[in-house]
């Protein structure tokens, strides 16, 4: 049964958006077809702006759906309309709408509840889609020592959320992205069937939901596989002023065989100033480490490096065996003397490190402000010259927040599945995750977007081979050429699974009447 629903009342609504098939109306009718109450005039301001607080929209209405049957009933209802559409919103992470369904129906997918469900002995764990990540790490660990192989940095998102786009932490370079370590979906596509697909079984689905922007159907569950969880991390950054080192020991680090490297391999370039958010504090890993900044050479960049490692253990391995085993792996990485911060923690608190920043960003209120993130992966042949055009210049005052980069292999990603990649079995995550903060001098927001758009146009005119992660494209042109040679198959897909495009609207890659136009 569906839960509960809230709908959105358009009181002094001043929008001149067409509302062709009298959407508003038709919607009543959907309600009324899903015999439940609607609680008009309830406050569904939340599904109509994201984490980016950069888009907003007006849904006409928030359904919380408690299974995947009713998440099938309301897209056949949206179907017999010629202009509905649906957005599943997870937690509404996204920074572009990409989760908001402007006049359409927004599914709550957090209805669903967490429905975590382990099998130890497959080593796999069946958790509903609009589960979060943090209740999926307690739950599995807590109950079964298990946790699932690959993370995001950031826990606060759901299942459902980050599969649609790819989920990618320091852990994807040995076990690829989140995408990869999922083995079975029940998805309700939107043609309304639920069907259950994995690389067996409805197979084109299953490559096609996994980094699939919503595109194909809305999972409401995944099988996540599991590994045994460690109870300890050994966490160490070293810091770098040469960009070719690091990313030759980054490079080393990712290329080694699994269990001859770290468990985690992350990076970030950081500002070569006393800035308390961008520059040398943001380094070191506990309150009482402090960053020497003599020990930088005058001539230094305007920006330094840093990578950022982890080694997970046992509660009954000893100090010395630890020890030992970080020496060993860094053996070879050109570490400078007091270029070293570490620190150790509990495996839970590693996994959960965001969430302290978070309720930090919360207290000081830039958690709420907005966010023009940009994140990008960037081939490896190609990184250099980002380096010299983006990060020395554009970006040598900082963004603000972490510039993230590091490297990938894309051997750990299935070319079946959705996700567009640059070239080249090695390429960078690059994220620059802006905060502004109410009280800074700084860009503004405005100021940051045009920056992000300066960043993309410096790609292009360097020749720079990329592609967005979490992509947002306000036309058609620019999704074929970021999909290349898989636009077709993309497009195959679309019209094989919600060929009325009735589904993640927020994306902006199809209109409901893509087929006729
Ligand atoms: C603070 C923060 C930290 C982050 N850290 C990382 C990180 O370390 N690594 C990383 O890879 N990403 C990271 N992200 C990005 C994040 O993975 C994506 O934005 C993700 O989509 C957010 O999940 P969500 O549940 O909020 O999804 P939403 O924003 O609600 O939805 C995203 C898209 O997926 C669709 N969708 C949602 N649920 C489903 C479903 N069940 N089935 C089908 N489609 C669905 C929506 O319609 C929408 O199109 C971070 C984002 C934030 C804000």
């Amino acid at each position: 049964m569906i839960a509960y629903i809230e709908r959105f009342v358009h009181e002094n609504d001043v929008d001149s958006s067409p509302d062709p098939d009298s959407a508003a109306d038709y919607t009543s009718e959907v309600l009324s077809d899903l015999r439940v109450a609607a609680a008009i005039g309830g406050a569904i301001s939340d599904a109509g702006k994201d984490f980016g607080g950069i888009q907003f929209s007006k849904p006409l209405a928030v359904l919380r759906p408690s299974d995947a049957a009713d998440v099938a009933k309301i897209l056949r209802l949206a179907a017999r309309s010629p202009h509905l559409t649906v957005a599943a919103r997870g937690n509404g992470h996204s920074v572009n709408g990409q989760s908001m369904a402007h006049r359409g129906l927004v599914i709550d997918m957090k209805s669903l509840g967490c429905g975590i469900h382990v099998d130890a002995a497959a080593m796999h764990a069946d958790v509903s889609g609009g589960a979060l990540w943090d209740d999926v790490l307690r739950h599995c660990v807590g109950n079964y020592g298990l946790a699932p192989r690959s993370w995001t940095d950031y826990l606060g998102l759901t299942v459902g959320g980050t599969l649609s786009n790819a989920g990618i932490s320091g852990q994807a370079f040995a076990h690829g992205p989140q995408t990869e370590n999922v083995t079975e979906l029940e998805v309700v596509t939107g043609n309304g069937d639920v069907l259950v697909c994995s690389t067996r079984q409805n197979s084109e689905l299953f490559f096609g939901a996994l980094g699939g922007l919503g595109q194909f159907g809305i999972i409401t569950r995944a099988r996540v596989l599991l590994q045994p969880a460690p109870d300890m991390v050994r966490w160490i950054r070293v810091v770098y002023t040469e960009f070719s080192d690091f990313t030759r020991d980054a490079e080393s680090l990712v290329t080694r065989p699994v269990g001859d490297t770290f468990d985690y391999v992350e990076g970030f370039v950081f500002v070569n100033s006393d800035d308390p958010v961008n520059g040398w504090p943001s380094v070191p890993l506990d309150r009482y480490g402090s960053f020497d900044p003599a020990r930088i050479s005058c001539s230094a960049s305007p920006v330094l490096y840093c990578l950022e490692v982890a080694l997970h253990y046992k509660n009954e391995d000893s100090p010395s065996t630890v020890d030992t085993r970080v020496e060993r792996l860094m053996v070879g990485l050109r570490v400078k003397e007091g270029m070293r911060f570490e620190t150790e923690l509990g495996y839970m608190e590693f996994l959960l490190r965001v969430k302290q920043v978070e309720e930090e960003a919360k207290a000081n209120g830039i958690w709420g402000a907005p966010h023009p993130w940009l994140n990008l992966f960037v081939s490896k042949n190609d990184i250099g010259e980002f380096d010299r055009v983006v990060f020395k210049n554009i970006l040598k005052h900082g963004v603000g927040g972490p510039m993230l980069l590091y490297p990938l292999l894309r051997s750990k990603w299935d070319s079946r599945k959705s996700v567009a990649l640059p070239e080249g079995e090695i390429f960078y995550l690059v994220a620059l995750l802006r905060f502004c903060s109410p009280y800074q001098t700084g860009l503004s927001v405005h100021q940051m977007v045009v920056q992000n758009q300066e960043i993309l146009q410096s790609c292009t005119k360097n020749g720079i081979d990329y592609k967005l992660y979490l992509p947002h494209y306000n036309s058609v042109e620019g999704w074929k050429r970021h999909f290349g040679n898989r636009w077709t198959r993309f497009q195959e897909r679309k019209a094989r699974f919600d060929p009325m495009a009735i589904l993640a609207p927020g994306q902006k890659i199809f209109s409901r009447n893509w087929q006729h136009s």
